[in-house]
């Protein structure tokens, strides 16, 4: 029992695994549950937040919706988390519980750590760090590609204990979890969905708690109210980082990158989801997500990019007074070249 703390779930999990996915099934069963939601994003486009914002779902009132896109939140804790949160908590109506998505490319170790400060520490506790994994892409072996490269490099080089930037971020995503939700179920078989499950608990030494999902519906009974007060617990979920920090190497997203790409007005854009089919193969993009303005339809178009899957769809209606903006976020490892992707894209438009 934690007495009168607000609960607040931290949900993390690597980009498009399908957090944002999980949390508007969550506020759509909230059951009248005040829910606040904090959402921190990699790339200077709110997308998730302006997915949320307005979707229409009762318990998603826009006020209760609090975008942190200043940085990845493991990197901007004091700056924008605990500010927030203070502010948050200084609300009259204060909520009955808070979610926090952290961006797909966050540990999500500092941020727990972040509940033990004193400004929050008497009000808060983590009911239990939830990680999303899109189990297609672990099946597809999306997160461990690079292990006969790593060992050669390995084998020359003994001071080197760097696996691939993707493999550690999601080891550590596992490593802080009280609860793995093995999303995308419905594009793989029951038995990669055994192989995946095996892979993912052999990342830790706990015994993980996994349940199998698709489009993130989980019941929020199972969600909600774990009651674990992770912050108690986070000495023992060290990160990779933290352990290189203790080695003196200081953490940062170097290797990953992230622009906004702007376009005019798209006419065709079955046409041009196709072409950015082969724009993210030809760059390696990890991520794509963004709006598109489509001439002569009231509704947005949103676009969101896993790998080489990619959705389209209409979300809302441009609000009266909204500039229609075709702006779409990319998101790759450090050496992506964003000039060719740009123009690329660019191409695709025209
Ligand atoms: N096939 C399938 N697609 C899914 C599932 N869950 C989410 N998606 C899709 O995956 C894409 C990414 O989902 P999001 O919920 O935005 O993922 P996210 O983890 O919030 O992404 P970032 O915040 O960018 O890291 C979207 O196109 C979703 O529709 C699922 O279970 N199955």
């Amino acid at each position: 029992m934690q007495g009168q703390k607000i609960p607040a779930t931290v949900i993390t999990g690597f980009l498009g695994s399908g957090k944002t996915t999980m949390i508007r099934n969550l506020l759509e069963n909230a059951d009248g549950k005040r829910i606040a939601l904090i959402i921190n994003e990699f790339g200077d486009l709110g997308v998730d937040g302006g997915l949320l914002k307005g979707c229409g779902i009762e318990a998603c009132r826009d006020e209760d919706v609090i975008e942190l896109n200043n940085g990845c939140i493991c990197c901007t804790v004091a700056d924008d988390f605990i500010p927030t949160m203070t502010k948050l908590l200084d609300r009259p109506d204060r909520p009955d519980h808070i979610v926090i998505e952290t961006s797909g490319l966050a540990l999500p170790q500092p941020l727990v750590a972040a509940f033990n400060w004193p400004e929050i520490k008497t009000q808060v506790t983590v009911d239990g760090v939830v990680t999303v994994i899109d189990a297609a892409a672990v099946s597809e072996g999306r997160f461990a590609d690079d292990h006969d490269k790593v060992d050669a490099q390995r084998s020359q080089d003994e001071s080197l204990d760097h696996e691939s930037p993707l493999e550690e971020l999601f080891e550590d995503q596992i490593r802080a979890a009280d609860l793995i939700i093995l999303n995308k179920t419905d594009l793989i078989s029951g038995d990669e969905l055994d192989g995946v499950k095996g892979d993912v608990q052999s990342r830790s030494v706990r015994a993980l708690n996994m349940i199998p999902a698709s489009f993130g519906r989980i019941s929020n009974q199972l969600l909600l109210g774990l009651g674990v007060g992770t912050e108690q617990d986070i000495a023992n979920r060290k990160s990779h980082h933290e352990m290189e920090h203790e080695a003196g190497e200081e953490h940062s997203h170097d290797e990953f990158e992230s622009f906004v790409v702007g376009l005019g007005p798209v006419s065709e854009p079955k046409s041009f989801v196709e072409k950015l089919k082969g724009v993210i193969a030809d760059h390696d993009v990890l991520r794509l997500k963004g709006f598109v303005d489509v001439p002569g339809k009231p509704m947005r178009l949103v676009v969101q990019a896993v790998g080489s899957r990619i959705e389209h769809y209409f979300d809302r209606s441009w609000h009266p007074g909204e500039e229609r903006q075709t702006r779409l976020v990319v998101i790759g490892l450090h050496d992506i070249d964003a000039v060719a992707i740009e123009s690329a894209m660019n191409a695709a438009a025209a």
